[in-house]
């Protein structure tokens, strides 16, 4: 396993691992391709997708020339489509393109929008189409729950959406958490079934379950194929009737609402911006309302799919903004700007990014680091919602700590990691509290004594939709996850919506696996923050020979002490060769042996020698010892 390798921009580090926590569970390889370097780059730009595949996309003759002075704000329509994940939301996407012919028909761009399936997790674009006397500007949301933030500041920009339900699938978790974003949001919400061509569709079983659990009107709800385009004209002409205009007034001072940015090699930082009130045009200078850094506007236009230059956006227009930006963590999504001489209020709702899964990355060839540094660096740049810190570790040399927003963000790092971080609360009894997001944090057994109040982990409210016979066995893994039920409800006959509060660290690993394994793919998952729970977290220390191996360090529940400690003792004892001495593993929790395993000597007298005395000074554990214990799915364990 150690021959694979990893690819960043493009360059092959051979043996050089992603390991969770530290080093307690390496990964059988990482593959980073140059694709998922680049990971939330919105490559709906189609600039860039142009440089990957040009046949497909030669069409620039299509893009027709939009005169922003004949839109008046009540002729602008600004809406989304939210949908759980392969219900369609893409194919629709491109078919209502083709209609407004801001893309052609042409088949070879089928799914041209879905092509970078990974990075579209988090894809917010805007593609303006001009349609009839309309300009209609499609807000696309990212489809997973870690980004809930980013969608909701998406949402924002709408004023209205197309909640968009498989007829085969019906309502899923992602389906009803979409949802609720649109509504809290006060969004227009358009039903619309689509794949009614299936065999298996059932659309009048669809019908009930919305008007039962959104209890939204579907009197006149559109039955579509966005595969074979039954049904979709009539789309655009409901987004026009049902969803209002946007209400900014172009005569107040300018307040910019920032959505998504990314990261182009060209032109440097790309923002994705709805124009509340007033007008921005190049050459203005603005000032970030978050960071108070200001900066000019270089170009500014609409993606007609690209970006087209149009000089400026007003009151209720929705575009690009590339001004002086350097690196993309400036663009802070839910930011709002203002023109320098003139502060505005900031809009409601905004939040800096907050990682929470980490993960520690080392090179296993320590000679990579400067160029996997550069590396990472670069990955940084091009994803403000990654958090890096340098780490270095006794065993392991230096590497970083990589913060993510959620799973599947990290996903996009890295196809598989086993066992990633949680940042965990410290409380003190003087009213302060602190994070610690590394092992090492953890506070030393007198200071807990001294000065803690409690331990605090995070928890999720996770909805879970399943059909009804896969209760039983989905209710024992929830369990076995120290997960309580808070309520389930029937969605129809046979299918139940469950929510539970799960501790974040209990999902962060093979959570969504054993799910869709446990209920045949049928279950699905979707959760949100519900905030700092006390906890009885306790920091497990491995100690070979009497010496802390600090990056074996874990946090974990008290609960689970017993089993991991006597596993990792047990695997441990397994992965490490013989030495000249007596080798001795142990587990503590704050300095009490939890578990403890032997590996006898090679040779009897040269034992008691070494142990005789200094038992540390001989011991060298190993690297490879650790990357097979690690190997051997450690990070499981807990699980087990
Ligand atoms: N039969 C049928 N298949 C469809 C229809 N619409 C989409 N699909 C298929 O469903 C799958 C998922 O469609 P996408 O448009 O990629 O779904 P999505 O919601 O964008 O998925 P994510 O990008 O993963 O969020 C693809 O294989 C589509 O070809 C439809 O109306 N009928």
């Amino acid at each position: 396993m150690f021959s694979r390798a990893i690819f960043l921009n493009n360059k092959s580090f051979n043996n050089t691992y992603i390991i969770n926590r530290s080093l307690k569970c390496i990964t059988n390889s990482l593959y980073i391709s140059k694709r998922v370097f680049r990971p939330y780059v919105n490559y709906d730009n189609w600039i860039s997708l142009q440089k990957r595949n040009q046949s497909s996309l030669s069409n620039s003759q299509n893009i027709k020339y939009v005169d922003l002075s004949k839109f008046p704000a009540e002729n602008i329509r600004n809406f989304s489509i939210i949908a759980h994940v392969d219900h369609g939301k893409s194919t629709l996407a491109d078919r209502l393109l083709e209609l407004t012919g801001t893309i052609s028909s042409n088949h070879s761009h089928q799914q041209v929008l879905d092509k970078l399936n990974v990075e579209r997790e988090r894809g917010i674009t805007v593609k303006a189409q001009a349609y009839k006397d309309y300009l209609l500007n499609l807000i696309d949301t990212p489809g997973h729950v870690d980004f809930n933030y980013e969608v909701s500041r998406s949402l924002v920009a709408c004023q209205g959406t197309i909640l968009l339900v498989d007829a085969s699938q019906g309502i899923q978790a992602q389906t009803v958490a979409n949802f609720f974003l649109a509504f809290n949001e006060g969004l227009t919400i358009i039903p619309v079934i689509n794949k009614i061509d299936l065999p298996a569709a059932e659309p009048d079983r669809v019908i009930n379950q919305i008007e039962s659990t959104f209890e939204l009107d579907t009197s006149d709800i559109s039955l579509i194929s966005a595969k074979s385009g039954i049904g979709v004209d009539k789309i655009l002409p409901t987004v026009i009737e049902k969803i209002p205009p946007p209400s900014g007034n172009v005569n107040k001072p300018l307040k910019a609402f920032l959505f998504d940015s990314w990261y182009d090699t060209y032109v440097g930082v790309v923002c994705l911006m709805e124009i509340v009130d007033g007008k921005l045009q190049k050459g203005d200078k603005i000032m970030s309302a978050y960071s108070e850094k200001m900066y000019e506007v270089i170009d500014i236009g609409i993606m007609h799919p690209e970006q087209f230059t149009t000089g400026y956006l007003h009151a209720g227009q929705v575009g690009y903004v590339i001004c002086s930006m350097k690196v993309a963590a400036e663009a802070h999504v839910g930011d709002t700007f203002y023109h320098i001489k003139n502060p505005v209020d900031p809009l409601p709702g905004f939040e800096p990014a907050k990682s929470m899964v980490f993960a520690g990355v080392f090179p296993i060839d320590t000679n990579e680091f400067n160029r996997l540094d550069e590396s990472i660096t670069k990955l940084t740049l091009n994803d403000a919602s990654v958090s890096l810190q340098r780490e270095t570790s006794m065993a392991l040399g230096q590497g970083w700590r990589i913060g993510f927003l959620g799973t599947l963000h990290m996903d996009v790092f890295k196809q598989r990691l086993e066992e990633p971080t949680v940042p965990y609360r410290i409380i003190y009894r003087d009213g302060t509290s602190k994070l610690i997001r590394n092992p090492t944090e953890f506070p030393e057994p007198m200071e807990l004594q001294n000065k803690l109040s409690e331990l605090q982990e995070p928890i999720i409210l996770a909805t879970i939709i399943l059909p009804e016979e896969y209760m039983g066995s989905i209710i024992d893994l929830c369990g076995s996850r120290r997960g309580e039920q808070l309520e389930y409800t029937y969605m129809d006959e046979s299918r139940v919506i469950m929510k539970y509060s799960i501790p974040l660290a209990e999902i962060v690993t093979d959570f969504h696996d054993e799910l869709k394994s446990r209920s045949s793919g049928y279950a699905s998952f979707d959760y949100e923050d519900m905030g700092y729970q006390t906890s009885d977290i306790v920091k497990m220390n491995v100690l070979i020979n009497k010496r802390p191996i600090d990056a074996l360090a874990t946090i974990l529940h008290r609960s689970q002490v017993a089993n991991v400690g006597r596993e990792w003792t047990k695997k441990l004892s397994e992965v490490i060769p013989k030495q000249l001495y007596e080798v001795i593993i142990q587990t503590t929790i704050g300095g009490k042996v939890i578990a403890r395993e032997t590996i006898p000597a090679m040779r009897k007298n040269v034992t008691a020698k070494c142990y005789g005395g200094d038992v540390t000074r001989n011991i060298e554990l190993p690297q490879k010892a650790f990357y097979d214990f690690l190997s051997k799915g450690s990070g499981n364990s807990k699980k087990k």
